[in-house]
């Protein structure tokens, strides 16, 4: 197999990005490496690697321990996906995780305790920005999920095209253990896949599904073994390559439309109740709360 990296998204992870700091009012220009509270550094948090052979990348999310979506590694994501979207060779993307037993914890839950509002408001509509991106990619993605996908990593396996889980993990929107609400468009994408009720009773009660669950409901396609799955990833990736490319994406514009369209005009009311309600001391003092707990269950 021929692998070379993206020598533009290896430049682009080291870009500058134009973000407030956590506790500064007005925006300054940084390194991203700078502004992460990861313990990867951001040039280590992505890496892409393209098979020019099977004309397929995959992204290795590795912002350790857990793959929080911070605001610069949601950035790094987005602009990596544009750059690829304009690599006219590349048909395919594959999302992996490169943290242990985790493919993605949701949002950084840093990024929602004592934020500044300008960096919420930023933080906020770049995860609309790349959800955006995501579900509605000429490319074909398909979500390789290694380990726990939670919330905002449901947002992106659920954004994807097909799914290939681990046996024995989580996955599904448990937001309001934390005392907020998954925004809409999240979750007419799980709704999308496993039907109203059970986006209904799992999203109130925060209940993450287990793999087999999500299997036999359709929140993911394959379930096979921790080892095996990037492998599946791709020998799936290969079948769906076989459709014609402009066919494939016309039909996923076609059956996602209502969403983009729901997504679109709602998504200015959408970041104006994130920036409200966050701050509200009640939600704070949850999101406090469940840090801790996190944090004691060691
Ligand atoms: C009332 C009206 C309200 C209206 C409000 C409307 C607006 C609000 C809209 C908001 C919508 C948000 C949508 C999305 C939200 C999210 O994604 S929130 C995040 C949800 N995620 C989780 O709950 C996952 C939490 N993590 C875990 O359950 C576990 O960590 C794990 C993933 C199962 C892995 O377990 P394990 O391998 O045992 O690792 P740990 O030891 O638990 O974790 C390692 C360290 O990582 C820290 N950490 C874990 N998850 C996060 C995270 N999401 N963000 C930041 N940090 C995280 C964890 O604390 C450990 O840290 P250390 O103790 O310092 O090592």
């Amino acid at each position: 197999m021929t692998m070379r990296s993206f020598g533009l998204i290896r430049q682009c992870c080291n870009a500058l990005v134009r973000v407030p700091l956590a506790r500064e009012k007005s925006p300054v220009s940084l390194p991203i490496s700078h502004l992460s509270r990861s313990l990867t550094t951001a040039a280590e948090a992505l890496k892409i690697t393209y098979d020019e052979k099977s004309e397929v990348a995959t992204m290795h999310l590795c912002r350790k321990p857990v793959n929080g979506l911070s605001l610069e590694f949601i950035t790094q994501i987005s602009i990596a996906l544009e750059k690829l979207e304009n690599e006219r060779s590349c048909r395919g993307v594959i999302i992996s995780s490169g943290c242990d037993n985790v493919f993605c914890a949701g949002l950084d839950i840093n990024e929602m305790l004592r934020p500044t509002p300008e960096r919420l408001e930023i933080f906020w509509k770049t995860l609309q920005d790349m959800w955006l991106q995501l579900f509605t990619t000429r490319l074909m993605t398909v979500a390789a999920i290694t380990g726990h996908c939670i919330a905002g990593g449901c947002l992106i396996s659920s954004a994807c095209d097909h799914r290939v889980m681990a046996p024995n993990f989580k996955i599904g929107l448990n937001e309001v253990k934390l005392g907020i609400v998954a925004p809409f468009w999240l979750v007419d994408s799980v709704k999308n896949l496993i039907g109203y009720r059970q986006t209904e009773w799992s999203l109130m009660k925060g209940h993450l599904f287990s793999s087999e669950d999500a299997l036999r409901l359709g929140l993911v396609d394959k379930v096979v073994p921790q080892d095996q799955v990037v492998l599946q990833a791709e020998a799936d990736m290969a079948e769906w390559l076989q459709v014609p490319d402009s066919a494939r994406h016309l039909s996923k514009t076609l059956m996602r439309r209502d969403t983009v369209v729901r997504f679109r005009s709602g998504r200015e009311a959408d970041l104006k109740t994130f920036v409200n309600y966050i701050p509200k001391e009640s939600i704070q003092k949850t999101l406090h709360s469940y840090v801790e707990s996190l944090k004691s269950k060691k």
